[in-house]
């Protein structure tokens, strides 16, 4: 976004019916794309145009165009029930696999519209990888937690039948797992038990086990949907802290309730408002310290939400 464009004076035409023309001469709905219309620099890796989604009669989200750059932390906040883990969900189709929801519009991953026919979803989420609110590692052991997405995927040969024919890849997965960990942040402290169950770990150390495993399959980019907000302010500071680090090799989008962990962990912030509207999404500092919309400043300050 050119922030010299907003030339209007955000109080009163932010309340105006979309439409409308303000003081400026700008109609309100050429305003609003301008506050959302984020300049990402550069090729963005994820491009969402025209995104509508209705589940059954009820229209989530409306009409959500934005970019998402590559390498960097994009967080999406706004009050329950605004639609962003909809739209989080839209960006590995994730959405699919709920009956009622409806996608029109287009998101683009690497240049290629994901909602086009015969797009291969496993490869998608693959690429494309997701962590949710609750910690959900396999009851399984540590080390088949991370080992069990590329052993589907037949990228890593084990078992009895790979013995058997003198293809055991036991080393390639010990680095893997390894790696993984280490990139999770968790490996100090489960290296000694890696055949231990998963469900033995804490609440924290699962969540980091989680984003482990979501490393494993080699994405681009992750999503996260609320992934500290059932863990305690130590546990939390740690994925704060991995998701800062994770930025520098992958791309994060992350959705929070918590406005302070936005304003922390991210490079920039869409705000997503009641009835489903992409409001303003813009660097995260301009957002927090001087938002263009009113109903953004207010939600921020928290006299609504
Ligand atoms: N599986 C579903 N079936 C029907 N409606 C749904 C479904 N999931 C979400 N919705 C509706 O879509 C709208 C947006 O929900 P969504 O969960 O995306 O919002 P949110 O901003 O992530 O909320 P929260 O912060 O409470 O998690 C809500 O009206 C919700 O009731």
């Amino acid at each position: 976004m050119s922030e010299t464009d907003t030339t209007t004076d955000a109080s009163t035409s932010d309340q105006t019916t979309a439409g409308t023309v303000t003081t400026s001469g700008e109609s309100v709905e050429e305003t609003r794309d301008a506050w959302t219309d984020y300049d990402v620099g550069g090729e963005p890796i994820m491009s969402v145009e025209n995104l509508d989604v209705y589940y059954g009669d009820d229209h989530a989200l409306k009409d959500i165009s934005m970019d998402i750059p590559e390498k960097s932390v994009t967080a999406l906040i706004g009050p329950s029930g605004c639609g962003k883990s909809t739209f989080l969900r839209c960006l590995n189709r994730m959405n699919d696999r709920i009956d009622a929801a409806r996608i029109e519009g287009t998101v683009a991953f690497d240049g290629q519209d994901i909602y086009q026919p015969g797009t291969n979803l496993v490869e998608l989420r693959k690429r494309v990888g997701m962590v949710f609110q609750e910690p959900n590692p396999f009851p399984k052991s540590i080390r088949d937690n991370i080992a069990y997405g590329p052993r589907k995927h037949g990228e890593i040969n084990r078992g009895l039948v790979a013995r058997l024919l003198g293809r055991d890849e036991k080393e390639k997965e010990d680095d893997l797992v390894e790696t993984s960990l280490r990139k999770a942040a968790i490996w100090d402290e489960v290296n000694d038990r890696l055949g231990d169950n998963a469900l033995g770990l804490s609440g924290g150390q699962q969540q980091r086990l989680c984003i482990a495993r979501a490393l494993a399959t080699d994405p681009e980019v992750l999503l996260m949907d609320e992934p500290a907000s059932a863990l305690d302010p130590i546990a939390t500071s740690k994925i704060e802290d991995l998701i800062e680090e994770l930025a520098e090799e992958y791309t994060v989008v992350v959705v929070t309730h918590n406005m302070q962990q936005a304003a922390r962990i991210s490079d920039q912030t869409a705000v997503f408002l009641t009835g489903g509207e992409l409001v303003e999404y813009d660097d995260t500092e301009k957002i927090f310290e001087n938002p263009e919309s009113q109903r953004v400043e207010d939600y921020i300050t928290g006299k609504f939400g």
